[in-house]
């Protein structure tokens, strides 16, 4: 199925939004409305903006132009105060977002409590770090050190220490970059779960296909700052578009091989949005 993002009255509402570092145009013209309850995922060559394009949905980057929205709340010209609070709407699994490593499990998971309440009922917070880890499948490990647990494990404590505030949404950047294919399918579980436990709003950003494919409601592909291609995995598995085609299937477009042919280092492949929808 194809989806029409105009119809979609999403709980994250990015509107024709632009970006820029200095004159280099990273994303053109984004509109995305990410659906409550559901997990949107974003793919797409390296360097297309996808990290990009999640920071603007908690106001970590902020629009060359366009709006962003969160509850029809405008958030991309709110004030780092009012967004601190905003945030904790918000679960971050980002990459490169590793544990502390001189603080236990049980310490990182509290970290985000700590921040931004005052823990009186020690037993209940006790409870709660039992409860997130064992969704994660990681209750026992309290004590454990990060150092000591496997690249899959901390990925899941991450996720625990992510859920600890109950978010109304979860964001994960490249889940499952750096794990073999077990731990990611491990992963994979753990993002359907947490959705469908805790009916979370989940948007993803990954190059990984089998991931993408077992998680998503909605996949969204961005190429040259604008999205080629909206729709779920079937929609997506059978697209007509080779550059769509060339991304899901891991081959090297013609435009790219004759890039690196000449030398360039820029891939040139020019085409128009409508062509891929
Ligand atoms: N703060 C910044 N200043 C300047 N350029 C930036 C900044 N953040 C990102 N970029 C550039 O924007 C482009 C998009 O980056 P982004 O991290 O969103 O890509 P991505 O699609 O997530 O890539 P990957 O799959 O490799 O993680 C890149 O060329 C990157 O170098």
């Amino acid at each position: 199925m194809k989806f029409d993002n105009s119809k979609i009255d999403g709980i994250i509402r990015i509107e024709k939004l632009i970006k820029k570092f200095d004159s280099r145009v990273v994303l053109d013209g984004i509109s995305l409305s990410c659906e409550e309850g559901k997990t949107t995922v974003i793919i797409g060559p390296s360097g297309c903006g996808k990290t990009v394009l999640m920071k603007h949905m908690i106001a970590l980057e902020r629009p060359t132009e366009g709006q962003v929205y969160f509850k029809e709340q405008r958030i991309d010209e709110m004030h780092e105060k009012k967004l601190a609070r905003l945030r904790l709407n918000f679960g971050f699994l980002f990459q490169g977002g590793a544990l502390f490593d001189s603080l236990n499990v049980y310490e990182n998971i509290i970290f985000p409590l700590r921040q931004h309440t005052k823990i009186k009922d020690w037993d209940a917070v006790d409870e709660l770090v039992k409860q997130k880890l064992a969704l994660v499948g990681m209750d026992g490990y309290q004590n454990h050190m990060p150092a000591n647990l496997s690249g899959g494990q901390q990925k899941r404590v991450a996720l625990a220490r992510a859920i600890a505030l109950n978010p109304q949404v979860i964001l994960y950047d490249e889940p499952t970059t750096g794990l073999d294919p077990i731990r990611s399918d491990i992963i994979n579980e753990l993002i359907l779960k947490l959705q469908q436990e805790l009916t979370v709003t989940s948007v993803v950003v990954t190059h990984d296909m089998n991931s993408a494919y077992k998680i998503a409601d909605r996949i969204i592909m961005l190429h040259n700052g604008k999205i080629v291609a909206d729709g779920d995995a079937e929609h997506i598995r059978n697209h007509p578009n080779d550059i769509v085609q060339q991304f899901i299937n891991g081959r090297v477009g013609e435009a790219e091989l004759a890039a690196l042919r000449h030398g360039g280092t820029k891939f040139t492949t020019q085409f128009k949005p409508e062509d891929f929808k």
